[in-house]
C-alpha cells in the first residue's frame, strides 16, 4: 500500500544549524502517528515542514500518496491545526465552513458539507455563537472541525489538547478519537504526552534532538525505552546501572513499579538501599525520592498506607523495583 504521507531524507535548517533529520517516515491512510518528544525536540519543526509550512531551509521529499507534494497538491489534500487556535471573526458555523469556502466551494454547499464536522466536534449548540465568546477548548475544537470539514488524505495536529485543563482536555481526546475513527486519513498527532500518543496513535515516532530514536507500533514503542532519553520520555525516570544493582545489564524503571521499604523487601525483587531524600504530596499518591549512590530514585506510595508504613525523610529504606526494562546494550547514546 503507498502511504498517504511520506518522507525521504527530511532535513530542516537554519543557518548552519540542523533542527531536523528524518530519513525516512510514512503514515498510512485510516492511521494516526504520534510525534512524541519533549521542549525542542523539533516536533512542530517536522509536522511543518510535511505540510509544506515550514519558514526554514527544507530539504529531501514529501510525499503524498506517493506524489512529490507540491504546495497545490499539499493546499488540496492536507489541513493542519497549529498550536493557537486561529479563528476569523463571525460565527462558528461561519469558521468551521472556511476551509471549504477557501477552496472555492459555494456558501450553501459549504455549510451543508461542514455539518458532520461540526457535530463529530460536539459544536452543533454552538454553531451561531460568535468565535470571540469561545472557551479555549471550544476554540480548539472549531479549529479542528474546520479542518476535518474539508476532507483532507492528511491532518496534521500539533498539541491540539496543550493548555486545555484536565477534564476539557479528556473530553476533547475522546471526542477527536471518536470523529476520526473510521476516516481514511492519515493523521499526524505531535504531543509530548505519552497518554495522548497511546489514545490516539496507531503508530509512534520518538523524537529527540531532531532526530526519530525509535518508531513503530505504539504500544511497543511506548513501552520499550531504546536508551536513557527515550526511558525518560516514557516515564521511565528510574536508572538502574550496573554499578547499583550488581546485575550484567543496565535497567531502568518506572516511579509507580518502585517502593521503598523501611523493613526487609521480598527476597526475590531487585532493591536497592538508600536514603529518603523527600516526600512530595501528589493527592492520592506520594513521591518518595531516596538518594542513592547513583543518584536519585522515585517511587510512588499510596498517600493513604498506614503511618506506620511509609518510610520519612533522612530514613535507610531499601526500594523495591517490582518491573523493570532492560535498555540495549549495543545503543548508541
Ligand atoms: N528560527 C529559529 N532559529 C533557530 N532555532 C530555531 C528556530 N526556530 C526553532 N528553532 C529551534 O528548533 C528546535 C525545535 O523547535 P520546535 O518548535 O520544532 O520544537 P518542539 O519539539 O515543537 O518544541 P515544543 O514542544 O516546545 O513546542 C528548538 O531547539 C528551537 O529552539
Amino acid at each position: 500500500m503507498t502511504a498517504a504521507l511520506a518522507c525521504r531524507d527530511l532535513r530542516v535548517e537554519v543557518g548552519a544549524r540542523q533542527l531536523l533529520h528524518v530519513p525516512h517516515l510514512e503514515v498510512d491512510a485510516g492511521t494516526c502517528l504520534a510525534v512524541l518528544g519533549p521542549n525542542g525536540a523539533g516536533k512542530s519543526t517536522l509536522l511543518r515542514a510535511l505540510g509544506l509550512l515550514s519558514r526554514h531551509r527544507v530539504s529531501g521529499e514529501v510525499l503524498l500518496a506517493g506524489h512529490p507534494a507540491t504546495p497545490a497538491r499539499a493546499r488540496t489534500a492536507t489541513a493542519a491545526v497549529l498550536q493557537r487556535p486561529i479563528l476569523r471573526r463571525g460565527t462558528v458555523a461561519a469558521n468551521v465552513a472556511s476551509g471549504l469556502r477557501f477552496r472555492g466551494v459555494g456558501a450553501a454547499e459549504a455549510a451543508e458539507r461542514s455539518r458532520p464536522a461540526l457535530v463529530a466536534l460536539g459544536l452543533d449548540h454552538l454553531t451561531d455563537r460568535d468565535v470571540r465568546s469561545l472557551s479555549g477548548g471550544e476554540a480548539q475544537r472549531a479549529c479542528i472541525a474546520r479542518a476535518l470539514a474539508t476532507e483532507p488524505a492528511v491532518l496534521l495536529l500539533d498539541e491540539p489538547f496543550a493548555g486545555l485543563d484536565a477534564p476539557t482536555r479528556a473530553d476533547l481526546l475522546a471526542d477527536l478519537r471518536s470523529a476520526l475513527s473510521g476516516r481514511s486519513l492519515a493523521v499526524v498527532l505531535v504531543t509530548h504526552d505519552v497518554d495522548e500518543a497511546r489514545a490516539l496513535a496507531d503508530t509512534t515516532a520518538l523524537l529527540i534532538q531532531g532526530q526519530v530514536r525509535h518508531h513503530g507500533p505504539t504500544a511497543d514503542v511506548l513501552d520499550t525505552p531504546v536508551d536513557l532519553d527515550t526511558a525518560r520520555l516514557l516515564g521511565f525516570v528510574n536508572h538502574l546501572p550496573s554499578a547499583l544493582t550488581g546485575r550484567p545489564e543496565e535497567r531502568v524503571a518506572r516511579p509507580e513499579h518502585c517502593v521503598a521499604h523501611r523493613s526487609a523487601a521480598p527476597p526475590a525483587a531487585l532493591t536497592v538501599p538508600g536514603t529518603v531524600r523527600r516526600r512530595i504530596p501528589l493527592g492520592p499518591l506520594t513521591r518518595v525520592d531516596v538518594q542513592v549512590p547513583t543518584g536519585l530514585l522515585t517511587c510512588l506510595h499510596p498517600t493513604a498506607e498506614p503511618a506506620g508504613d511509609a518510610p520519612g525523610d533522612g530514613e535507610e529504606v531499601l526500594v523495591e523495583v517490582r518491573q523493570s526494562r532492560e535498555l540495549p546494550s549495543d545503543r548508541s547514546s
